[in-house]
């Protein structure tokens, strides 16, 4: 089970953290521009380029201390059909590096076509009888309020070609609650959400007691997050919102279990802008973002402990 493979990779480099690899073109260095600039013009093509040389020397910087990498699609799809193609080539090399995928996608429609978001970021397309890997990450963020029908297709793929999906129930964003602290009954909206990773969770058990539906859970709240963690004892959380959204070591606590296992923590602009805050040469951008990495792993792992099976 996918999630089992993101577990272990945990437990190898004793780093609960995740790198998001959400690139404006802002946070790159500017001789990296200049030179894709000169070669591929100053145009979508060039933008696509300077981020897809940023991001593998990212890769490079990471890969050995770092478990997983979380490109966000939205900063690929702004650079059009070449923004993509960068995407699709950074979730190839964090691959080839040895690294677990999170695409995140957020992705959600009915049925049909959610089959397809499946298919497109987690599993094979057949043409002509051929069998191609559009995307070929290892996990997908996923929008499940739409329901069963929305959720479902993923988790014959998951099944099949040993993939994950992490599912939003308590998002890190200010407004999260205008929704999901409402009541059901007596249950928030999200507590209902988690409830239902649980129940799709059946159909992918894990070898470490999480399945293969995890759920997306912001660091900027700490009641919550401690609460979920107690309500859903098999999910596995994503935890977004450390560092440029204001969360921190002590809020992210009571996301781990016993064995600091059941959460892996996000941080995209804290490592992609590191070598801005530590105002260095732009050249040692990949240097900043391996200390700002050994830095906030060294701070997680303060509140969950030793990671182990
Ligand atoms: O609730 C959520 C869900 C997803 N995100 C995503 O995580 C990163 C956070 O980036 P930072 O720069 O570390 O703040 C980004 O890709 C968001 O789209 C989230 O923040 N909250």
């Amino acid at each position: 089970m996918a999630l089992d493979r993101l577990i272990e990779r945990i437990v190898a480099t004793q780093n609960p953290t995740v790198a998001g690899l959400d690139p404006k073109l802002d946070y790159l260095p500017s001789y990296l521009k200049e030179e894709a600039f000169a070669r591929h013009g100053k145009n979508l093509a060039g933008a696509a380029a300077a981020i897809l040389t940023y991001n593998k020397a990212l890769v490079d910087a990471l890969c050995d201390i770092v478990p997983a990498v979380k490109p966000q699609l939205a900063y690929y799809e702004m650079y059009g059909v070449e923004g993509v193609r960068t995407f699709y080539e950074t979730v190839a090399y964090a691959k080839e590096k040895g690294m677990f995928v999170i695409a995140d996608g957020k992705r959600n429609d009915i049925g049909t076509t959610m089959e397809a978001y499946a298919t497109a970021h987690l599993g094979e397309v057949e043409v002509e009888g051929e069998m191609f890997t559009p995307f070929g990450s290892d996990a997908l963020t996923v929008n499940g309020y739409l329901g069963s029908d929305g959720v479902k297709p993923l988790l014959n793929v998951c099944e099949k070609l040993d993939k994950g999906i992490f599912v939003l129930v308590k998002t890190s964003n200010p407004s999260s609650g205008e929704l999901q602290d409402e009541h059901i009954g007596d249950r928030t909206v999200y507590e209902v959400m988690g409830s239902m990773c649980e129940e799709w969770g059946k159909a992918l058990p894990g070898k470490y007691g999480y399945s293969g539906v995890g759920a997306v859970v912001g660091a900027t709240y700490p009641e919550q997050l401690a609460e979920l963690r107690k309500k859903l004892p098999h999910t596995f959380f994503l935890v977004p919102g450390y560092g440029a959204q204001g969360g921190g070591a002590k809020d992210v606590a009571g996301a781990f279990d016993a064995r600091g296992l059941g959460a892996i923590v996000n941080s995209s602009r804290g490592i992609l802008c590191a070598w801005k805050k530590e105002n260095c040469d732009e050249r040692d951008f990949t240097g900043a973002a391996r200390r700002e990495a050994i830095r906030m792993r060294d701070d997680i792992v303060s509140v969950s402990g030793k990671a182990s099976l």
